[in-house]
């Protein structure tokens, strides 16, 4: 790790015609972090992270990626970022395996082609050609290729859209490998769980600026959320839990019917979140 943000944005904006897709958006990422950017469709993400990777110019606003500016770079910059798009390259033709064999010959110090297949678990499709494959498999394609390079910096947006529970289960075991090999990772998701289970921190876009950002287990409040307590007779917020349930049961003469004990979920937080900005 170094004390440099692998990722700052101060006042970036960017407009489509008379259309603000982000509108002065601050964000650091530290070097070895997992940053996930929440936010509701059309919120900026993707314009956000193309303007990151190079592939958007920006109409204002300071960005450094790696320590350079990414409308400004070079291929010793471009080999050490990986890359997993919405919206994969045109490759029908190719096998799997020259696929990811293609995009790996960019990268000087790149993983066998074969191994980064096994990693998202197409092994078993490495000789068919991308044009046979079904939508979720070629999700796991694209991923194969953003991390054939062993790339510094990894960014994902919406990485797992079209995964089935499993593949996305395989997928989070991935990138948290990555994360302990010291990759720095940012992607954007529509699932809550997702940024739960791999984000250091959870960043949420709103009408192209950040409203929120926090780790998933402080996001918005939440560590210091109300418990609500249920049980078959009433419900009650209480910031003492364990009191209340000893009530309860003095109360009941032993086992409370109904009991449940919640906190709000990152869900609820976000609702509440977006829900609050608009
Ligand atoms: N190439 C483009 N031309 C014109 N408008 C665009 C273009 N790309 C994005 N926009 C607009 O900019 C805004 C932000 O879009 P963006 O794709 O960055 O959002 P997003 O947060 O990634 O959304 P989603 O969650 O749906 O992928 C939207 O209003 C969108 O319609």
């Amino acid at each position: 790790m170094t004390d440099t943000p692998a990722v700052r944005i101060r006042g970036l904006r960017k407009t489509y015609g008379d259309t603000v897709a982000v509108a002065g958006l601050d964000l650091d990422v530290a070097d070895g972090e997992v940053v996930a950017l929440l936010g509701p469709n059309g919120a900026g993400k993707t314009t956000t992270i193309e303007i990151l990777e190079g592939h958007r110019d920006r109409d204002a606003g300071e960005v450094s990626v790696l320590g350079h500016d990414p409308a400004r770079t070079d291929l010793d910059w471009r080999a050490q970022i990986g890359i997993v798009t919405q919206d994969g390259g045109d490759l029908l033709e190719l096998t799997v395996r020259e696929a990811v064999g293609h995009f790996a010959h960019y990268y000087p110090r790149h993983r066998d082609p074969d191994q980064a297949i096994d990693l998202v678990g197409l092994t078993e499709k490495a000789t068919e050609r991308v044009r046979t494959l079904s939508g979720g498999q070629r999700r796991r394609l694209d991923v194969a290729i953003g991390v054939v390079g062993r790339p510094r910096l990894l960014f994902l947006d919406e990485p797992t859209t079209g995964f089935d529970p499993q593949a996305r289960r395989q997928f989070w075991a991935l990138i948290r490998r990555l994360a302990d090999e010291g990759c720095t990772i940012l992607l954007s998701t529509h699932y809550l769980e997702e940024a739960e289970a791999l984000a250091d921190r959870v960043a949420v876009i709103m009408g192209g600026r950040i409203v929120a950002d926090a780790t998933p287990a402080t996001l918005g409040g939440r560590a210091t959320a109300r418990t609500v307590v249920r049980w078959a007779d009433g419900r009650q917020e209480t910031d003492d839990p364990a009191g209340l349930i000893a009530t309860l049961t003095r109360r009941y003469g032993g086992t409370v019917p109904g009991l449940t004990v919640s906190r709000p979920s990152l869900e609820d937080i976000y609702l509440d979140l977006i829900g609050d900005a608009s």
